[in-house]
């Protein structure tokens, strides 16, 4: 943990803090943010590596909570003087049903913002997401877009749907006077998909690598590239726009970031062979094999039987018609705004992300190495 002179005297609030994003920004929050002096994470499911955090110099305070609980949220915001909400339903496999997607994703969001309204806290980042934009449901590539790049914002599925609502509360919160007449500065992140340690589903796609005898199969096409960045980066990138809110509240406040930084772009597939082809698995070439039509078939098979199954368990494999669709569509983003306005600079390379990755993936049990 740094050591500074500087005076410790801020209160962050994590919301989601135990989940994979939330984890590394609390890490990062101790790391990186001198003036912390009390760091509260919040959580469904608190983890137990909270306890290890515990004996430094910056007062760690577990909160098991719900968001869409106004009143866990209320004495959580209480006294904080930046919330990074972080905190979400993140599926797009069927697992929660819409109306659960809807209520923890944009009531868990309105409690915040009505909590910080309530309760004087004036600073607040939201960690939305790339699929507020697209891809869409007509499959339009976004193709090195930024944030004002003209895109058919079209959705559909429940996971985008609430996401694009709770991000457009969250910045028309921008201005609202809190308790003690001050205006609230909110503003909103947006990753493209987030790669790193604890990352479940490239967990998921090495553990289905290892039974396939160290074999994944390519679904979709090289050509059709995906925006990913580094979890360490999208961490930074919070702690500096929090910490930046306050001093440049004109013209931070009430806007949209993509978060971003050098990974290379390539398709989701390709992406994730640069940190699963170290620790033993190849991508097996099947485009021949697998055209699109016969995995829009799988997928719209995969939807059916989830339907008819659900009475009886959930059925809730990654291929669906919307993972087809977002997979097999280009969206990838080229901005500089996070830089121009908070100074943002990734502070991972692209190797250091990619190295630390593949220590991780190959630190996992039953390594094919
Ligand atoms: N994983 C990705 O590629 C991307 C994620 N995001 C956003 O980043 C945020 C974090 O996502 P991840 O870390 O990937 O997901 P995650 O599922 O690992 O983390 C979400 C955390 O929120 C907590 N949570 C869920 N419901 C809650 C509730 N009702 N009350 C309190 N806590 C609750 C979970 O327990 C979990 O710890 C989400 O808001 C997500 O929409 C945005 C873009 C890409
Ligand atoms: C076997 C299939 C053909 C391919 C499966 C890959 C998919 C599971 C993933 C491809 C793209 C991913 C999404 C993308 O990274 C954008 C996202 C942003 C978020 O905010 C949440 C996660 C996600 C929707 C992410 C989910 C998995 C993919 C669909």
């Amino acid at each position: 943990m740094a050591e500074s002179t500087e005076v410790r005297n801020l209160v962050y609030l994590v919301t989601g803090g135990c989940g994979f994003l939330g984890e590394h920004v609390v890490r990062m929050l101790l790391q990186r943010e001198p003036r912390l002096s009390e760091l509260r994470v919040f959580d469904l499911h608190l983890g137990p590596w909270l306890e290890e955090l515990k004996t430094g110099p910056v007062q760690v305070t577990a909160i098991q909570g719900d968001v869409t609980q106004a009143h866990e949220v209320a004495a959580a915001v209480a006294g904080a003087h930046v919330v990074i909400h972080a905190a979400g339903l993140v599926d797009v496999f069927g697992r929660a049903s819409p109306e659960t997607i809807h209520k923890v994703n944009v009531q868990g969001t309105k409690n915040v913002i009505e909590a910080c309204v309530q309760t004087g806290t004036r600073f607040l980042v939201y960690t939305s997401s790339m699929e507020v934009v697209g891809p869409n449901i007509k499959g339009h590539p976004f193709y090195r877009g930024n944030e004002d790049t003209p895109y058919e914002a079209v959705h559909k599925h429940p996971y985008p749907c609430s996401k694009a609502q709770a991000e457009r509360l969250v910045l028309e919160a921008n201005g609202r006077e809190v308790r003690g007449g001050l205006p609230l500065v909110t503003c909103a992140l947006r990753p493209t998909g987030i790669y790193g340690e604890g990352h479940q589903i490239m967990r998921d796609f090495y553990h289905q690598g290892l039974r396939l005898g160290g074999r994944l199969f390519r679904a979709i096409p090289a050509s059709v590239e995906h925006g990913r960045v580094y979890v360490g980066n999208v961490a930074w990138m919070h702690v500096l726009v929090a910490r930046e809110l306050e001093q440049r509240a004109a013209l931070v406040g009430g806007q949209v970031y993509f978060c971003y930084d050098k990974s290379p772009y390539k398709s989701y597939e390709d992406f994730n062979m640069e940190f699963l082809g170290p620790c033993g698995l190849r991508l097996v070439e099947t485009r021949l094999l697998a055209p699109y039509w016969l995995l829009m078939l799988l997928a719209t098979l995969n939807a059916l039987l989830q339907w008819l199954l659900r009475p009886l368990l959930l059925y809730a494999p990654l291929l669906n018609p919307y993972t087809l669709a977002v997979a097999n569509t280009t969206f990838t983003v080229s901005t500089d705004k996070a830089q121009r306005h908070f100074g943002y600079e990734p502070l991972f390379s692209w190797e250091d992300s990619r190295t630390r990755t593949i220590r991780w993936v190959q630190a996992m049990e039953g390594s094919a190495q």
